[in-house]
């Protein structure tokens, strides 16, 4: 009898959870639009978590199936309501032409937990506000400031590589030492500390880095706990699933900022600005309380937080990539060389406005981010129901779109023989021949990311930096066609990216 009352209470109980689980499956079709089966847990074709394959190639399916037929095709991710725009017209309208309905991500936050109220997760008039406030870190005069920090971490990189190359039998792995560079990088201009990790000095915020990118497993299951219903937030908090992260650089913030108020020290940096932020925030008689977003040492903390996240694998990454293709094709390498002479010659040296004017490396680096996007999927929820562009069918904010980026940036009738690394599909007669939305590494619209012209900046700077005194080529240990690892949620060489340095003789510049 017991047994028996256990069982249908288990019964019942999974009923319910599928029923609750369910209910939604006949949204697309209700609404006339093409759908995907949902009858998943994973959410069918891409809708759900990626097992076995990488989640930038999560729509890969849809997109082949669909484009060219469909503007947008309907799918779930868990019972969430998924709208994939195939349509770059339609990408651009909750991009740019609708965003006040689009502003969000469909990622909820608890206020409770300081790390969530970061530039990337906020919504509404509070991120507008934050969102203004922190654009001008990344204006010209900035980054101009900032350039000659990260110049000096470059100086470091090559010194390092031609050790390295020393003691390697001319063969050096970047990906462990460009993720060094960027760290430096970050924690230089984000956070006025001097890591010297590329050194080899204090490897405590490279530790954290590797450790931010050893859960992604636990960063994915929240990502789909979250549509089953949002109240899972609660339970995985920022604060508890990175929890010596959170405490790493709660302290950090904290101690630098009191550091510098005590010793009056300025420095050209990210806490600067967000400590003349709030002191200007301090000076204003009136606060709008509903879009404010007071900075503390914990909010300055979380948005610091939130650059380290998204400044380093990304960069170091897409540096690797670029450097892997300018080894195997040797007639690129000796064109990126001739420019970066030219401007060296024109400029002095390796300045800021040498760097600005290389459009040869600006273009590599371009192609670098389309055949090897760190971003795979943009996605975006609207604020309330609103019209899909040119069509009769309303979507409620339960629903999230999500653009296929990865797959625009890899489609060949977009970019022809989209295996071959081009960089000059990116001139300016190239780049008319297509429509803007199908490229999109850096996002689009109000939200792209703001610290577009800052990444750029760095890795024009370290390519041009590493080529100008060193050779690339294909060694024994180098993978020429690079494997990736299917496991990383962005796209990382299995292998690492081994190549071979020599000195590049000083007659070549
Ligand atoms: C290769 C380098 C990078 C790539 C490809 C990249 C890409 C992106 C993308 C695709 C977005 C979302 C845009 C959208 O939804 O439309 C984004 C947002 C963001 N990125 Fe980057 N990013 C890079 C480097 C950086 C760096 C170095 C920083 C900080 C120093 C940074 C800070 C941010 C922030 C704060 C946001 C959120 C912006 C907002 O919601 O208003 N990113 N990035």
């Amino acid at each position: 009898m017991f047994v028996a009352t256990v069982l249908a209470a288990v019964a019942a109980l999974l009923a319910a959870f599928w029923y609750y689980f369910s209910r939604n499956f006949g949204y697309w079709t209700e609404r006339g639009v093409v759908s995907c089966n949902p009858f998943s847990l994973t959410g069918d074709r891409g809708g759900g978590i990626p097992f076995g394959k990488p989640f930038y190639e999560l729509l890969t399916p849809i997109y082949n199936k669909y484009k060219g037929k469909e503007r947008v095709v309907g799918t779930f991710q868990a019972r969430r309501p998924i709208l994939v725009a195939l349509d770059p017209e339609v990408t651009k309208a909750v991009l740019t032409k609708d965003f006040s309905h689009f502003h969000g991500r469909g990622q909820p936050t608890d206020e409770s937990d300081p790390f969530s109220q970061n530039l990337f997760f906020l919504e509404g008039a509070r991120w507008k506000n934050l969102r203004m406030k922190l654009s001008p870190t990344f204006t010209s005069g900035k980054l101009k400031g900032m350039f000659p920090l990260m110049a000096g971490i470059t100086d470091q990189l090559n010194d390092a590589v031609r050790e390295k190359a020393a003691h390697g039998d001319k063969q050096v792995e970047f990906k462990d030492i460009l993720l060094r560079y960027s760290t430096d990088v970050i924690g230089s201009v984000a956070f006025g500390i001097d890591c010297n990790t590329v050194k080899g000095g204090n490897d405590d915020f490279l530790n954290m880095s590797r450790e931010l990118f050893r859960r992604n497993f636990i960063f994915l299951l929240r990502f789909f706990l979250i549509s089953v219903h949002p109240v899972f937030v609660k339970l995985l908090p920022f604060k508890r699933i990175f929890k010596d992260m959170t405490e790493f650089f709660l302290k950090l913030m904290s101690d630098t900022v009191n550091y510098r108020e005590k010793n009056k020290v300025e420095r050209n940096d990210f806490v600067q600005i967000m400590m003349q932020l709030r002191e200007e925030d301090r000076n204003r008689s009136t606060l709008d309380r509903a879009s404010h977003v007071e900075l503390n040492n914990d909010t300055m903390a979380a948005q610091a937080f939130l650059f380290f996240v998204a400044g380093l694998d990304s960069v170091a990454n897409t540096i690797g990539f670029a450097l892997h293709e300018l080894a195997m094709n040797h007639a690129l390498q000796r064109r990126a060389v001739a420019e970066i002479q030219e401007n060296i010659r024109k400029h002095g040296s390796l300045t800021y406005d040498a760097v600005r004017d290389m459009e040869l490396i600006e273009r590599i680096v371009r192609e670098s981010l389309r055949k090897y996007s760190p971003v795979g999927i943009l996605t975006r929820q609207p604020s309330e129901p609103i019209k899909i562009p040119d069509s009769d069918v309303v979507i409620d904010p339960s629903v999230m779109v999500w653009i296929p980026v990865w797959q625009a940036m890899h489609d060949p009738d977009i970019f022809p023989e989209p295996e071959r690394f081009d960089p000059d599909r990116f001139t300016e007669e190239a780049k008319k021949t297509r429509h803007q939305y199908n490229y999109l590494p850096f996002g689009e619209g109000p939200r792209f990311c703001v610290a577009e012209r800052f990444a750029i900046l760095e890795m024009k700077l370290c390519i041009a930096g590493l080529l100008q005194q060193h050779v690339f080529d294909a060694g024994s240990k180098t993978d020429v066609k690079l494997k990736l690892d299917p496991k990383t949620s962005s796209p990382t060489p299995q292998n690492g990216f081994w190549l071979q340095v020599t000195d590049r003789p000083t007659s070549a510049l």
